[in-house]
């Protein structure tokens, strides 16, 4: 078997202050997936990446990348790996081209074998080659941290919170881009507040909250788990009293022509559900229903709704 991209045992942070960031983190990433790794403000997340790029020394735990533990093989395990960060830090006095040679010479990348303009076509900044990062736009910095990421060519690449802030004309640029390095056999690890681009991009998802996994699942699994759906029936009729149906977890009546039903699809269907209402005397005019989706499950699971 081979060993997974990233795999994480008992991890744990405590940083200087006291503060217990992660409490014991168990998870394996496996190797050529796209990876959610998703949690609220303050779960965890960047202290777990920043401990994978050595810019955080953890207090408890083991933790490999690509088969390399970061305490026994640091330097393996660095080259194998490589962050992009939330934060839009550059040196503002080196060009794009020179900040790429730059990260390639401390990755010890020989200089036959940098493809520093070769990124930069990549990520559509070679017109801006050789002018001052300080001029280039919030969009083109996010653009060039990912090809400074990618200079000694790393099986597994990291971005936290890639899109925060980031208009959607350059969101659907990068997600493309990210979509070829997956596609070209790149381990994607990837952290999002938007649940939706976790939805779209993601085959695997972690949820991290106070410091711990509450779930680690394929997408498909973790959107089974929201077991609620929803109906929404219009009625010809005003309803007089609401009917009893068994697997309905709630019904309520947001106007007197309108039931709105919230149901354990494992334990009835939308169609029961119907005909007990017409078996009830109510006519029906309308129906629609709502699958959960990832944000459901989410809240669910953080305990974000009872918040
Ligand atoms: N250097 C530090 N010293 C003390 N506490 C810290 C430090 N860095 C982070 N923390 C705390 O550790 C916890 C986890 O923070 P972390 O930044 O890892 O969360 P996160 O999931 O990345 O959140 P966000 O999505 O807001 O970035 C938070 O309570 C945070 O305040």
């Amino acid at each position: 078997m081979t060993t997974p991209a990233i795999r994480l045992t008992g991890l744990e942070k405590t940083y200087a202050g006291g503060k217990r960031a992660l409490d014991g983190i168990s998870l394996e990433i496996p190797r050529g997936s796209m990876f959610g790794l998703l949690g609220p403000n303050g779960a965890g997340k960047s202290t777990l990446i920043n401990i994978l790029a050595g810019l955080v020394m953890k207090t408890g735990g083991k933790a490999e990348v690509w088969g390399f533990d970061i305490d026994e093989h640091p330097r393996n395990a660095k080259a194998s790996i490589g962050v992009v960060p939330q934060e839009l830090l550059f040196d503002a006095f080196f060009t794009p081209f020179e900040t790429l040679e730059l990260q390639a010479g401390l990755y010890g990348v020989p200089k036959e074998r940098r493809r520093s303009m070769e990124l930069l076509e990549k990520v559509r900044l070679a017109d801006k080659a050789h002018v001052y990062t300080r001029q280039l736009s919030g969009g083109m910095k996010r653009r060039l941290l990912i090809a400074k990421a990618l200079v000694h060519n790393p099986p597994v690449i990291i971005l936290d919170e890639p899109t925060a802030g980031v208009d959607i004309e350059l969101r659907q640029m990068l997600w493309q881009y990210v979509r070829e390095l997956h596609a070209g056999g790149t381990t994607i690890v990837l952290t999002t507040h938007y649940l939706e681009e976790a939805e779209e991009l993601c085959d695997r998802i972690a949820i991290v909250n106070h410091g711990r996994i509450v779930a680690d699942k394929s997408k498909a699994d973790l959107l089974a788990q929201a077991r609620d759906k929803r109906v929404l029936v219009t009625l010809a009729d005003d309803i007089v009293t609401l009917p009893e149906i068994e697997g309905v977890s709630r019904i309520e009546a947001p106007d007197p022509r309108r039931l709105d039903i919230l149901y354990d699809k494992q334990a009835v269907q939308a169609g029961a559900i119907l005909a007990r209402l017409q078996a009830a005397g109510l006519s029906v005019v309308d129906v629609s229903t709502r699958e959960a989706d990832l944000e459901d499950v989410f809240l669910e699971l953080t305990g974000g709704l009872s918040e």
